[in-house]
């Protein structure tokens, strides 16, 4: 089995820009990630500018960072409520809104992409930033499975681009995955490492390759859960158990596929069986592809794998 042969090494290659101090972050895609990213980095201090399609996504995305800012808070300042009140105020004051992503560049130190996980999609939006953004701007993706390379070969800064990969929920996740592809500069990844760092995440450095670190092994493992349920080999109700009792995770692989979003599933699925047709593990999945012809999306359209309203 292949999985992916090509290896990509990180060669740093020398720029003549400096590691840039991240201060105006401009995150595209207002979704589960992009929010989570705009929140985190709000609260620790940073000017966010995000970018979505519709003011009615914005609206939606500002709720949602305004509902996890107070569960945050719940915690954080459970003996001070008047500081954590200002705490949330402070962190929704440092974010604002906007539909045009190549206008909202023109000021960015880092263009953040969480949008569709599709190559062309976000090939597309960066060659559009490319040309409007300053050229100290640096670009990254959020990419859960596409080789940063590729998306970077649409823009004119292969030396200043980067992966910054986050977990969902992102204001809970502990870890960010700093990705440099072969052209990365290193004060381009220096400068992610210390926007990661700043954001309070745990930072660890990773090479271009499939899935990262991971993805690389989470994935294959989700894979198999579908694949010993589509068999008949157990419910996935008895397979969610099993893992979370019996492996300690927090969530059951169908639980997990449902948190974060079937769409996006089918996407790095499909994505990934591209790369490899021949590998059984990335055949089309039929239980998947009908929850998704569905519009069953998993949580955030209240059904997936389960229920949810
Ligand atoms: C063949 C078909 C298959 C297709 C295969 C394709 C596979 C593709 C899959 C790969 C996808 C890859 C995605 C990716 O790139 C990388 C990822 O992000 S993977 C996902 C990683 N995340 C996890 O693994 C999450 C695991 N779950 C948890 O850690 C917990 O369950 C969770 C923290 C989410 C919730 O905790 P829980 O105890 O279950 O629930 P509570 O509601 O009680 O929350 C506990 C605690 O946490 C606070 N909290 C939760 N969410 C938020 C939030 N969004 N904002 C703020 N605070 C939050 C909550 O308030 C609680 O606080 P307490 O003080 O303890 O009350
Ligand atoms: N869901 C997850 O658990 C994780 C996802 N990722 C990655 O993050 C990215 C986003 O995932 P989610 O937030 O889950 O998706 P989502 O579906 O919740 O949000 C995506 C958002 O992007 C917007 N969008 C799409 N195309 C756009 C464009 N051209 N310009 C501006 N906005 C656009 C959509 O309107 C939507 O609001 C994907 O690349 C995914 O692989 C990474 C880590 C974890």
């Amino acid at each position: 089995m292949a999985f992916f042969g090509h290896h990509m090494c990180r060669a740093f290659s020398s720029s003549a820009f400096r590691s840039v101090a991240i201060k105006h972050v401009v995150i595209i895609g207002g979704g589960q990630m992009g929010a989570g990213i705009a929140q985190v980095a709000a609260s620790t201090g940073h000017q966010v500018t995000l970018v979505d399609t519709s003011d009615a996504i914005l609206t939606k995305a500002v709720k949602g960072i305004e509902a996890s800012l107070k569960r945050v808070v719940k915690k954080k300042f459970a003996d001070k409520p008047e500081a954590g009140v200002a705490f949330i105020e402070k962190a929704l004051r440092n974010v604002s809104i906007a539909t045009d992503a190549a206008a909202a560049v023109q000021s960015a130190d880092l263009a953040l992409e969480a949008i569709v996980e599709n190559l062309k999609v976000k090939q597309d939006l960066f060659s559009v930033l490319d040309k409007t953004a300053p050229a100290h701007t640096i670009f990254a993706s959020n990419t859960s499975s596409l080789p940063i390379g590729d998306i970077a070969s649409a823009t004119s800064r292969l030396d200043r681009f980067g992966g910054l990969h986050f977990f969902n929920p992102v204001p809970m996740m502990k870890l960010v995955e700093v990705i440099g592809t072969s052209a990365t500069s290193q004060e381009t990844f220096d400068s992610l490492m210390n926007f990661s760092n700043a954001l309070g995440k745990t930072s660890v450095s990773c090479k271009d390759t499939p899935g990262f670190i991971v993805n690389r092994l989470l994935v294959p493992y989700m894979l198999e859960a579908v694949r010993l349920h589509e068999r008949g080999h157990g419910s996935k109700e008895d397979i969610d158990v099993a893992m979370k009792l019996g492996a300690g995770y927090p969530m059951g692989p169908f639980e997990l596929l449902d948190y974060v979003g079937l769409d996006t599933a089918k996407f790095i699925l499909d994505g990934w069986s591209a790369m490899e047709p021949t590998n059984p593990l990335f055949s089309p999945s039929p239980l998947l592809n009908k929850l998704v012809a569905d519009g069953k999306f998993g949580k955030k359209t209240g059904e997936g794998f389960y229920k949810y309203k």
